[in-house]
């Protein structure tokens, strides 16, 4: 090599799929990170829209008006995995997207074909532009957003062991609640017609009830780098 520079890597996709509380943001996060790439957080994306949404009005009841308004709100993400930050129409939104109201709203939003195609290239023209590649966590990024990604992984956890990590989040939470509002969704996100919630078939599962989150860092860590070695 010339001058001893470093070999410059090939730009690395790696997609991270899965329910609610399966670890996706936080593996996602930190593999990112460790290996110096980019990071993506899709499902901030869909609170954010759904924030909009909410904030103005919009009946979601009814698909057609959500439809009718998907374009509007322009919706920036960064992408450094060590301060990832999500803002609408130059408001910083990572507050108000995690609220109860927005969490029980965002399935009937994201359901929307318009909304979907809107969010997706948006998804696609971030993950294009990452210079040493990206790991883009959500529900339907291996089925549909960035089919030929490099790795694809499906993370996957008892509804037990989700509700238990949620509700520790959620200061004071009731786990039967969070568990019931958990499944409810899941069921919404898997039901849909327009790309939901799916295990792509070249997807790797790993099931990460009995993992703690530095085992399963670990694990799509080595995964990501036997990629890169070509194994
Ligand atoms: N393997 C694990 N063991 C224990 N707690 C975990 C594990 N993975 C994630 N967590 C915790 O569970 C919560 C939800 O994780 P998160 O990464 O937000 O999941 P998701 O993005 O899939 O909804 C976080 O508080 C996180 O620290
Ligand atoms: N690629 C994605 C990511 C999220 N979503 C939607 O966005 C919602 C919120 O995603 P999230 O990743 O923030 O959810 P949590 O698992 O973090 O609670 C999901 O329940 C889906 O309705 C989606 O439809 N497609």
């Amino acid at each position: 090599m010339e001058n001893g520079a470093a070999p410059t890597a090939k730009p690395v996709i790696v997609a991270i799929d899965g329910p609610s509380g399966t670890g996706k943001s936080s593996t996602s996060k930190a593999v990112a990170a460790q290996l110096g790439l980019s990071y993506l957080d899709t499902g901030a994306q869909y609170r954010a829209i759904t924030w909009w949404m909410v904030t103005n009005g919009i009946d979601l009841e009814d698909p057609t008006a959500i439809a009718a308004v998907a374009g509007k709100p322009e919706i920036v993400s960064g992408t450094d995995p060590a301060a990832p930050t999500i803002t609408v129409d130059g408001v910083d939104v990572s507050g108000p997207i995690r609220t109860q109201e927005v969490t029980s709203k965002v399935s009937a939003v994201s359901a929307v074909p318009e909304v979907r195609t809107r969010i997706t290239e948006l998804q696609r023209s971030l993950a294009a532009a990452a210079e040493h590649g990206i790991v883009v966590e959500g529900r339907d990024i291996g089925t549909t957003v960035l089919p030929d990604a490099d790795l694809k992984i499906f993370l996957t956890a008892s509804p037990e062991a989700r509700a238990a990590r949620r509700s520790g989040e959620l200061k004071g939470a009731d786990v039967h609640a969070t568990r019931e509002a958990l499944i409810k969704r899941d069921a919404a996100d898997s039901s849909r017609k327009t790309s939901p919630l799916a295990k792509a078939d070249d997807a790797v599962e790993v099931d990460t009830t009995e993992l703690t989150l530095a085992q399963v860092i670990e694990c799509v860590v080595t995964l990501v780098e036997e990629k890169r070695a070509g194994k």
